[in-house]
């Protein structure tokens, strides 16, 4: 697996995918960076009057709900509709999912059109799964393990790979699961950290078929590159921007040298 997920890593850097994000205010800055220094390409692109262009021509699509309003739903609607009928991969990212009804009542119009990918954090994909929790806005209040049951549920209820992050990320894909072990507590005081995970997972997912093998891909490269960075940081502030450098920098010997992947 860490071969298979070096070459992906590789295969990035060579294709560099257009990634599209319908993503919230908060992050855009932060996850086009993050994407640039890896080596892919971003886009963000919202506006119903060129949606639809937009994903025949990405190799991945990401749809972020941090800032949704309805306008905004009614652009992610159309364009996971597009990427289904492309047969290009999209990329769910329900950001705050059971702290509103609107938000989960957004998450079951996109959870019907069937994401490749849900990447969430703990609280998040327990919602999903109609685990009854309660929720407290975008930062997560359970552990990663919690999740790990409701995230083989809804994988195989949705017919797609879920990535629960947190201290550890759990991949699942139906009864298969891999853990990663890599990363640094300091990475939840950096907002938008799961957002730019999300944003990793759409780019390898825009190169390698693979969506297990591409999304473990993504969250290792993120684990790795986010433990270097802080490493070098006094804080999240020193985080965000050492993170960029080391996703710059980083090599596919360093990767697989410092991931930790259990099956
Ligand atoms: N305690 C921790 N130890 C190691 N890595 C962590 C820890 N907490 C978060 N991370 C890493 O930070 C990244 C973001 O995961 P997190 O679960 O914090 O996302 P999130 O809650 O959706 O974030 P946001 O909503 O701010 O975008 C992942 O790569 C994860 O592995
Ligand atoms: C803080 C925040 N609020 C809505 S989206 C977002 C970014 C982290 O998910
Ligand atoms: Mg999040």
């Amino acid at each position: 697996m860490k071969e298979s997920i070096s070459h992906c890593f590789e295969t990035l850097k060579e294709k560099s995918p257009l990634v599209q994000s319908i993503t919230n205010f908060v992050v855009m800055n932060n996850t086009a960076n993050a994407l640039l220094s890896l080596g892919a390409s971003p886009i963000m692109a919202h506006a119903k009057s060129e949606v639809l262009d937009m994903v025949g021509i990405v190799n991945a699509l990401v749809i972020n709900i941090g800032t949704l309003d309805e306008y905004w739903v009614e652009s992610m609607l159309l364009a996971a509709q597009r990427a289904n009928d492309l047969g290009k991969p999209w990329v769910l990212d329900p950001v705050g999912a059971g702290a509103t009804p609107y938000r989960n009542e957004t998450i079951g119009k996109l959870l019907a059109l069937k994401p490749s990918v849900i990447r969430g954090n703990a609280s998040e994909i327990l919602s999903l799964a109609q685990v009854n929790i309660k929720s407290r806005g975008v930062d997560s209040i359970h552990d990663s393990g919690e999740a790990v049951q409701a995230a083989i549920n809804l994988s195989k209820e949705v017919g797609c790979i879920v990535c629960v992050s947190g201290a550890k990320d759990f991949i699942v894909g139906g009864e298969r699961v891999v853990s990663l072990d890599n990363g640094h507590p300091m990475m939840a005081k950096v907002t938008g950290m799961g957002c730019t995970a999300s944003a990793i997972v759409g780019a390898f997912s825009g190169v390698e078929k693979d969506l297990f093998l591409a999304t473990t891909a993504a969250m290792a490269v993120l684990g790795v590159a986010g433990e270097i960075a802080a490493e070098k940081s006094d804080g999240p502030g020193t985080l965000q921007l050492h993170l960029y450098d080391t996703l710059y920098n980083l090599t596919s010997g360093e990767l697989m040298k410092r991931m930790k992947v259990e099956f």
